[in-house]
């Protein structure tokens, strides 16, 4: 059964749902036998939420995230974008993942650019209009503060560098969702808090829906709206908690009461095998 908790400080505005899991289950075959990993998951998620998924490793949080990309098909029940079955790969996704596989050849500009080259609907619009776009990308570069290393390749940028570059790569084509696995985990803790100051103001911006998969309870709770906390697998969703702290958020509220309430919650709720 779901829980909820609410810290309201200021009353959450309902959206209509942009992603709909539909009683969503999930099995893959290992040895030859079945291995149920997903099981009965129901839930919305609305016009612009930033949502966070977290768990014991292994439960299916990166294979929840697969299916809503279209990678991977949905074993039971149906995922649906504005109401529609996903049933392939979505060009208005957006993804990040832990390591962000910046092409070494290319400069953190052309690596930014790079969706916009592979997905068929934008290499039309890119060849005719490719200075508007250089400038998107200059705008994107200029937010997370890489404006100064735009002509720099990957061998002369930071993890924390790449990883800002990697969340200009996945927001260039204005997609409607924006899909994180884990992408700050191989990053030190404080530049890792630096990127959720800067993903928070990447998400203000571009109002992106975004699902966060991550084992960092205060980065899930630092950006999120909502936060899902799934079960040991076979994986249920076990809790929800939505997060009414205000925004912009600061670093400083980690440290508050509420914050650390919430934390207590999350991870009084996350369960090993
Ligand atoms: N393509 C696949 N074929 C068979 N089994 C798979 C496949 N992908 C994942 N699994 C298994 O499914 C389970 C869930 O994997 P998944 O990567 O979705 O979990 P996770 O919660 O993201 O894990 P972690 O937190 O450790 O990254 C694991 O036991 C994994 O070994």
């Amino acid at each position: 059964m779901t829980e909820q908790l609410s810290l309201a400080t200021s009353p959450q505005v309902e959206t209509a749902a942009v992603l709909e899991f539909r009683d969503v289950g999930l099995q893959y075959r290992m040895s030859g036998r079945p291995m149920p990993v997903i099981e009965h998951i129901s839930l919305s998620v609305g016009e612009a939420e930033f949502v966070s998924i977290v768990g014991p490793s292994g439960c299916g949080k990166t294979s929840l995230l697969r299916m809503i990309s279209g990678l991977n098909p949905v074993g039971k029940g149906q995922v649906c974008f504005r109401g529609e079955p996903i049933t392939k790969p979505l060009s208005s996704v957006g993804i990040a993942f832990q390591n962000p596989v910046l092409l070494p050849w290319r400069t953190t500009l052309q690596n930014v650019l790079l969706p916009l080259e592979v997905v068929p609907t934008h290499r039309r619009q890119l060849k005719n209009q490719r200075s508007r776009y250089e400038t998107m990308a200059q705008d994107l570069l200029a937010t997370v503060g890489l404006e100064d290393f735009q002509h720099h390749y990957p061998r002369q940028l930071s993890g924390g560098m790449k990883q800002r570059a990697s969340l200009c790569r996945a927001l260039i084509h204005q997609p409607e969702l924006l899909l994180l696995d884990e992408p700050f985990a191989a990053l030190d803790a404080f530049t890792r808090e630096e990127m959720w100051e800067l993903l928070q103001r990447l998400w203000a911006r571009s109002q992106c829906t975004s699902v966060l998969v991550t084992h960092n309870l205060r980065e899930a709770i630092f950006l999120s709206d909502t936060v899902y906390v799934m079960g040991p697998r076979p994986s249920q969703m076990v809790y929800t908690l939505k997060v009414d702290l205000p925004r912009p958020r600061t670093l400083d509220m980690c440290f508050t009461e509420d914050f650390h309430q919430m934390y207590t919650e999350l991870r009084q709720h996350i369960q090993r095998k």
